[in-house]
């Protein structure tokens, strides 16, 4: 998230959950959820999102999570009126999208579930109920005919399940996105769209930066006006706003320049550290610097930082042989989201042997071409003199071209 301002987009505020004149949307504003997917905070909720296409045959998109059981099924049901759904189309088996599809079929016992060959094989592991016999699977490029309305399906596996399909209706050039292009924060939270986005995309799909590439590929033959993803906003302009952070993102490419400081401090020393650091960078010409406290601040938004700024210094107290905890954690997940191409600098702290420098940089080594300074810089419990001798050095070295 950080402190960069960005002009807030306009973006389709769902009013009368019409879309267009025969798409509605029918997902569910969750404020009351504690952690998504039991990890990241959502200060403003999430989204469930759904829709439905009304045409001689009509279609449901995706269903919504067991939290919004009740009032997705309302939403349907008021959509819908008398008449009943054709096809379920199912874009992602994630259960916050698929937690209703039994339920749903049971109350549409003839309504067709239209998945990837993947979804279909994974679709009993998540219900009692065998529903073999509604599934409708479907590959790369098939088309299915709604009356006006013409779904056409493209796989994008691992973008971040491997079931996972996005659907292209032409005649309203509509993307149904499945999870890509999805935000933190419900419909009627008024925030601008980016850094959610980013928070969602680095934590949830940031792994599969190859695969959002070529799914990319594949989006770019074809003329899209709105996307409809499977969480947040509706996108409907300036799509090549949102199209290129994904772009961006998905190359593992900074997005701004700036040196973000990760710091673990279990008494404050190392911080002290780093505030002064932050200063010195500032005087140095650092175009922006933003320090985390790693032990109290958010964990997913200091992952969505280290990916969007180009330099990043890893700053840690030493713990049992070791390195302090939260640092270790933070470490972890840059490891397991892919991070890579970004130029780091190592802050140690210990008051008897110091060994937090050297776990960091083993742990740094282990990723793609992450360039490391020579200048590191070791303190001894508090900053001395020494030690803002050892910092100048370092955000030389940092900041230099
Ligand atoms: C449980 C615990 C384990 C520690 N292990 C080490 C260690 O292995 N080596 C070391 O030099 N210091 C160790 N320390 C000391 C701290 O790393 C040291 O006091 C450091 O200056 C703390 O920095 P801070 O004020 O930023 O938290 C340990 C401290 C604690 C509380």
């Amino acid at each position: 998230m950080g402190a960069i301002v960005i002009t807030v987009r306009r973006i389709h505020t769902v009013t009368n959950r019409q879309i267009t004149d025969s798409i509605f949307y029918a997902g569910v504003n969750d404020k009351t959820l504690d952690l998504f997917e039991s990890q990241y905070v959502v200060p403003n909720g999430v989204t469930y999102n759904s829709y439905v296409i009304l045409d001689d045959k009509c279609a449901i998109m995706d269903t919504a999570d067991k939290r919004a059981s009740t009032e997705w099924k309302q939403n349907i049901t008021e959509i819908l009126g008398d008449r009943k759904p054709d096809y379920l189309v199912v874009l992602h088996l994630e259960p916050d999208h698929s937690a209703n599809i039994q339920n749903i079929c049971e109350h549409y016992p003839d309504m067709k579930l239209i998945l990837s060959a993947k979804a279909k094989a994974m679709l009993p592991q998540f219900f009692d109920e065998d529903l073999t016999d509604r599934c409708i699977a479907v590959s790369e490029g098939d088309e299915l005919s709604l009356g006006r309305h013409t779904l056409k399906f493209i796989m994008a596996p691992m973008v971040h399940w491997p079931e996972v399909m996005v659907a292209y209706e032409a005649s309203e050039k509509i993307l149904f996105s499945a999870d890509a292009f999805g935000k933190f924060g419900t419909l009627d939270t008024q925030e601008d769209w980016t850094c959610e986005a980013r928070r969602y995309y680095f934590n949830i799909v940031g792994k599969y930066g190859a695969q959002v590439q070529t799914l990319l590929k594949k989006a770019k033959t074809l003329e899209i006006e709105t996307i409809c993803p499977l969480h947040g906003p509706v996108l409907t302009e300036d799509l090549e706003y949102y199209i290129g952070k994904y772009d961006l993102w998905s190359r593992y490419e900074p997005e701004d320049d700036g040196v973000f400081i990760a710091c673990a401090s279990i008494h404050g020393n190392t911080m002290n550290a780093c505030r002064k650091l932050s200063e010195i960078l500032t005087e140095k010409g650092a175009k922006k610097v933003v320090v985390t406290d790693l032990a109290r601040d958010d964990m997913a938004e200091a992952v969505e930082d280290a990916f969007r700024y180009d330099k990043i210094v890893f700053a840690a107290a030493s713990y049992d042989a070791g390195v302090f905890p939260c640092m270790e954690e933070f470490l972890h997940h840059l490891k397991a989201k892919n991070f890579q191409n970004r130029k780091a600098a190592i802050v140690e702290n210990g008051s008897w042997a110091p060994s937090a420098g050297k776990v960091m940089r083993t742990m740094l080594e282990g990723m793609k071409n992450i360039s490391i300074c020579d200048n590191a810089v070791t303190m001894k419990t508090t900053m001395k003199e020494n030690t803002v001798n050892e910092m100048e050095q370092l955000a030389e070295e940092l900041l230099a071209k």
